[in-house]
């Protein structure tokens, strides 16, 4: 028996769809919010969501706009991009007056602030109990129950259990884990690089140069972690490696989908979220301010914001002087 029986999903896109599903899948009694109430009315009736398609809802999931409803779950998960978490956990605030987990399923760092997730929510709504999860994990596979691995952590360990232990199923596989550090980093910093792998295979660089930009964006994305105290497994696992390694390979990453029409000089694909746009910018500052290198971001960074040319960009990278492998 779970100490955590009810889940609230907060943030109806395609992520927190998914972790409904999963939260159903495990037995939960889970709550679906979206801030839209015409949006909510839709899937609640038409059990799918636009953000997910030909996914069907679970029946007992309810659907839902009214926060009060969703804030009395024992859990709540925050699915809203990055740059929304704040405004989400401010909603919620004041509905959360005794210590409730509060897990951040958004991947990146808070723009103006260079604020993880979990220091958000801890900010915003002091009672909760921040938790992160991340890892290698589209939302549509998950939705469909393909066998998906992520890491949860929280401060505490026998919490971070626990909340394995609720959201968990054989499909879902969530590793507990203490190192919050480590796994914001992760995922924050792989969507970055994946957009950088996508524009090299559109530039047509070869299989060789994929693996190469994705090895040299594995180790100043270690660099950076170390620098912010998160342990080698932690960026050497699942959060860490495990994501870059799905992120920088497949189309279907909306990162790396925007780096490959960036590289084939193509329009971007319209209407999706792709964090590491988001992300460049706060990620280099972030670096930048703790002195570490990050050559493969802040190329990412310098081309979104038109700083530089693709083709320069590339032509910086390939001409850095010749070092040690560290
Ligand atoms: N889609 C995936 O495969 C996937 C997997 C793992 C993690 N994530 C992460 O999850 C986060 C969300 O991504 P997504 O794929 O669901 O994006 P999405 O664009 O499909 O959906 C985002 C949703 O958040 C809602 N939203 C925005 N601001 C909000 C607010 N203030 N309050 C409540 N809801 C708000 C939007 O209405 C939208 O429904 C991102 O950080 C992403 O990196 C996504
Ligand atoms: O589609 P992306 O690039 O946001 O990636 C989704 C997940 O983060 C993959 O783990």
């Amino acid at each position: 028996m779970t100490a955590f029986q009810s889940v609230a999903v907060i943030g109806a896109g395609a992520w927190g769809t998914a972790l409904a599903t999963v939260a159903a899948r495990a037995g939960r009694e889970v709550t679906l919010w979206a801030r839209n109430a015409e949006h909510a009315a839709r899937i609640a009736s038409s059990r799918d969501n636009p953000r997910l398609p030909g996914v069907q809802l679970a029946p007992e999931i309810v659907v839902t706009s009214e926060l009060a409803l969703a804030a009395r779950a024992d859990m709540l998960l925050i699915a809203t991009p990055a740059q929304h978490l704040r405004g989400a956990v401010n909603m919620l605030a004041s509905h959360i007056t005794k210590p409730v987990p509060v897990i951040a399923c958004a991947k990146g760092i808070e723009h103006g602030t260079h604020k993880f997730m979990t220091d958000v929510i801890a900010e915003a709504a002091p009672h909760a109990q921040p938790a992160i999860l991340s890892g290698p994990s589209f939302a549509d596979d998950v939705a469909r129950g393909q066998p998906t691995a992520v890491t949860l952590a929280a401060k505490d360990d026998a919490l971070a259990s626990q909340l394995v232990q609720a959201l968990g199923s054989p499909t879902f596989r969530p590793y507990h884990s203490t190192d919050i550090r480590g796994v914001e980093i992760g995922g924050a910093a792989k969507n970055v690089l994946a957009i950088a792998v996508g524009i090299a295979v559109g530039r047509k660089l070869g299989a060789s140069a994929q693996a190469a930009l994705t090895t040299r964006g594995f180790a100043e994305l270690t660099r950076l972690g170390r620098a912010l105290g998160a342990r080698g497994e932690t960026l050497t696992g699942l959060s860490g490696l495990g994501d870059l390694i799905l992120t920088c390979a497949s189309p279907q990453s909306r990162n790396f989908a925007l780096g490959l029409a960036l590289g084939r000089g193509e329009q971007p694909p319209a209407g999706k979220l792709a964090e590491g746009e988001f992300t460049a910018p706060v990620l280099i500052e972030l670096a930048a301010s703790q002195s570490i290198e990050m050559p493969v971001s802040e190329a990412v960074a310098s081309i979104l914001s038109g700083r530089s040319t693709i083709d320069a960009a590339i032509s910086g990278l390939l001409t850095r002087p010749f070092k040690a492998e560290e």
